[in-house]
């Protein structure tokens, strides 16, 4: 099977680097190719996303992402960023529903920003729509009357753009603790009460799963205060990229969580949440284990080889265990230290 490997910039390279090595002991089933995407890809190519890097993705059964994002290129016309290259794919391939799993390892309760007996509640699933909402409405720059710049970016959903996140959010219930909990902002926007309507409409497809819903400035807030009461949370894009930031500093680190892009199909595209973090790039402080666990959902969800992924989460909850910690965790241990640490695990 082909993975197409697109470690992007900063700590993208880094990361993927170690998630490669765990994958090569877990499984001989794969083969890999890699491309540029992002600033990368800008810098060799003039475009953050170039045709080959995208006829890769296509053709690959899945693709391993690492990260994009490039200071240097923070000034460039909007669609030559190195973001847009994973907008770019998300959109191209129709991977419209974002996984991540936001789950502490007992191991960690101590590096999670919250107290430890509230921390060790968290185990979650954030369902992230990903191809629509104000990340893809009409945007631009332009003078008002009075002659102000106005920047603008269009919110919206259709119902059939609701309507397929939350069959997947409904699902993701069934198959973990039966709790849904739809996140919006249906008290100020028209596109959340259409998303709310909706959500409340499939419900009754879905009776044995127990529907919440809660305002997006609520559910900061109680993924803070309580967040063992949520099992999981279906959202829009931007709502979603939000909560998911704040959920894994919550249990643990940014550097620990995971997630799958997937279309209607098998397909996926499987990165770390975070991003490239300039701060830190080429100094071997990025903790690889989001990329790690990244790739064991890639092995679950688009390759079939679940004992494979099994094994390398049991892996990194044994080097958790066993005290490997990335400066991130409070610990010392480089990029390929906790690299190491996995492979020892094995
Ligand atoms: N999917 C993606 O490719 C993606 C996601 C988020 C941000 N970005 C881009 O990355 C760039 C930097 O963005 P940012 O600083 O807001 O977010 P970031 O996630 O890159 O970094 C935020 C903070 O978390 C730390 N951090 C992130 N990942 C870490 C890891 N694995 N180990 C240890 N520490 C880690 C960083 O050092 C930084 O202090 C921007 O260009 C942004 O657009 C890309
Ligand atoms: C880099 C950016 C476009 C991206 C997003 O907003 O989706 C990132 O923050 C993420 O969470 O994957
Ligand atoms: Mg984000």
């Amino acid at each position: 099977m082909l993975i197409a490997l697109l470690p992007g910039d900063g700590i993208g390279p880094e990361v993927v680097e170690q998630a490669v090595r765990v994958l090569n002991v877990v499984t001989d089933k794969l083969t890999y190719e890699s491309a540029p995407v992002g600033g990368a890809a800008y810098k060799a190519q003039g475009h953050p996303l170039p045709a080959a890097t995208l006829d890769l993705a296509k053709r690959a059964d899945a693709i391993l992402f690492g990260a994009v994002g490039d200071p240097d290129c923070d000034k460039l016309e909007r669609h030559l960023r190195p973001e847009q290259a994973i907008l770019g794919l998300r959109k191209e391939l129709a991977l419209f529903a974002n996984l991540r799993p936001a789950k502490l390892f007992p191991e960690l309760a101590d590096a999670s920003a919250l107290r430890p007996e509230v921390a060790t509640q968290i185990d979650m699933v954030i369902v992230r729509e990903l191809n629509g909402d104000v990340y893809f409405g009409e945007k631009g720059m332009r003078t008002t009357a009075s002659g102000l710049r106005e920047g603008y970016d269009i919110m919206s959903y259709d119902e059939a753009e609701v309507r397929r996140i939350a069959r997947v959010g409904f699902e993701t219930a069934q198959a973990r603790g039966g709790k849904l909990c739809s996140v919006d902002k249906a008290n100020v926007l028209e596109t959340s009460q259409l998303w709310r309507d909706v959500v409340i409409e499939m419900s009754a497809d879905f009776p044995d799963v127990e529907l919440s819903h809660m305002y997006v400035d609520n559910c900061a807030m109680q993924l803070v205060r309580n967040p063992g009461q949520f099992d999981v949370i279906v959202t829009g894009n931007l709502f979603g990229d939000i909560l998911s930031d704040q959920a894994s500093m919550c249990a643990g680190s940014i550097g620990m969580l995971p997630s799958a892009s997937l279309d209607d199909q098998q397909k996926g595209l499987y990165e770390p949440i975070h991003g490239s973090a300039p701060d830190i790039a080429g100094q071997g402080k990025a903790n690889p284990l989001a990329t790690i666990l990244s790739a064991a959902m890639m092995l679950r969800y688009s390759l079939g080889l679940p004992d494979e992924a099994d094994r390398i989460e049991a892996a990194v909850a044994k080097a958790l265990a066993g005290g490997a910690r990335s400066p991130d965790l409070g610990g010392t241990m480089t990029t390929a230290q906790m690299g190491d640490a996995v492979l020892a695990a094995l």
